[in-house]
């Protein structure tokens, strides 16, 4: 078994090395783990966020677990060398399409979510969010207009066959679910989302069983903090799935708390081989202070042991005491607590 960990960069780092001391404590025999650069620091030692070994790495793993990457230094830098491009980078080279993050509250810790408590508790919803089109991977340009203003431009686009594979995975996960699949779009104003939906629909045919509603992007927004209970699986686009992700981490807590899997069609020897990284990024705001929340990277390390590594026991073990840990009160500032990153990992190993 192979992982291969790409700390990155600000608090990637930081929670990795928890992650990384819970993987330890699970003493996998046959686990063998590599270290690779992404990011700003992969652009400082290699001059480029994805060096080609780094990318070779990732291709001869079973699974790669990513802490986060991004850096304000670099903010100046062309796109095509910031730090952003690697995890792009690897999305796209891997053809890990479907990413899915789970929203789901803590019992007995609806206190930390942005919102009421009753509303809070009733979360239980996995986000499908496409990761390798839209708006993200469409050409780029600058131009300038008729007067000489300068002008940005990205092409949104999604062929049927993108919208097809993202449905499958879905449609699959809701079957497992309370069978229901919320497709959220903005088929009022975009081609793109009305190819979407049209083909969200031709897809729904093969899934008698689950039940499809669409939904605008605006009022799915509005829907989340609302009335989360009424979402289960929600499966939408590269764009509003980064943007609603986000919106659904402070329903649950925190954004330190958030997991992802992405996972393609490609199976290994133990299961589907995927990145794992929190949905967060590199958090300059508090990088270096030992105030990050590692429990969306030990939990993004759960989901790697569960779907790359076919490990569901250990998985399991890990996110029993990740949400221990959080019941006990060994909580990050993010979630209102004093203790630091290094505590809440100590704290999980001490319950693992
Ligand atoms: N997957 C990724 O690597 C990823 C994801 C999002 C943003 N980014 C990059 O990260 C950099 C910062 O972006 P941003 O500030 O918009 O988003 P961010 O997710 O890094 O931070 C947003 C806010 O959440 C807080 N936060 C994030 N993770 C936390 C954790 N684990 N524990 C406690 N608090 C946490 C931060 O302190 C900040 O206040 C940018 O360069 C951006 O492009 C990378
Ligand atoms: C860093 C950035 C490219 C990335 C995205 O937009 O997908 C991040 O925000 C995420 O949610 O994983
Ligand atoms: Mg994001």
């Amino acid at each position: 078994m192979k992982i291969a960990i790409f700390p990155g960069d600000g608090i990637g780092p930081e929670v990795v090395e928890q992650a990384r001391r819970v993987l330890a404590a699970l003493s996998l025999p046959g686990l063998k783990l590599f270290e690779g650069d992404v990011g700003a620091c992969a652009y400082r030692r290699h001059g480029h966020p994805l060096p080609a070994e780094t990318l070779q790495m990732a291709k001869a793993a079973d699974a790669v677990l990513l802490g986060a990457v991004g850096d304000p230094e670099c903010d100046g830098l062309v796109r095509e060398l910031r730090p952003e491009q690697a995890i792009l980078g690897l999305r796209k080279e891997l053809e890990l399409f479907a990413n899915l993050r789970p929203a789901k509250s803590f019992p007995n810790l609806e206190h930390l979510s942005a919102l009421k408590p009753d509303i809070a508790r009733s979360i239980d919803c996995l986000i499908v969010r496409e990761l390798t089109g839209d708006v993200y991977f469409g050409e780029k340009g600058r131009d300038r207009n008729a007067s000489g203003d300068v002008v940005g431009w990205d092409r949104m686009a999604y062929d049927a066959s993108e919208v097809r594979r993202i449905a499958h995975i879905a449609f699959d996960a809701a079957r497992g679910r309370k069978r229901r699949v919320l497709s959220v779009d903005k088929a009022n104003v975009l081609e793109t989302s009305r190819v979407w939906r049209e083909t969200m629909i031709e897809v729904a045919e093969d899934y008698p069983k689950v039940t499809l509603a669409h939904m605008y992007v605006d009022n799915a927004a509005m829907q989340l903090v609302r009335d989360p209970a009424a979402i289960d699986v929600l499966v939408t686009g590269n764009l509003f799935g980064d943007i609603l992700s986000d919106q659904a981490s402070a329903c649950v807590g925190s954004i330190g708390l958030m997991a992802s899997a992405s996972l393609g069609a490609r199976k290994t020897e133990f299961g589907t081989f995927g990145l794992y990284e929190p949905i967060h990024g590199s958090a300059p705001d508090i990088a270096g202070q030992g105030l990050a929340n590692p429990s969306a990277t030990i939990l993004s390390l759960a989901m790697l042991l569960r779907h790359s590594l076919g490990l569901e026991s250990e998985a399991s073990r890990i996110e029993a005491a990740v949400e221990e840990t959080l019941n006990a009160g060994v909580l990050t500032r993010d979630l209102g607590g004093e203790a630091s990153t290094r505590e809440v990992g100590d704290a999980v190993l001490a319950r693992l």
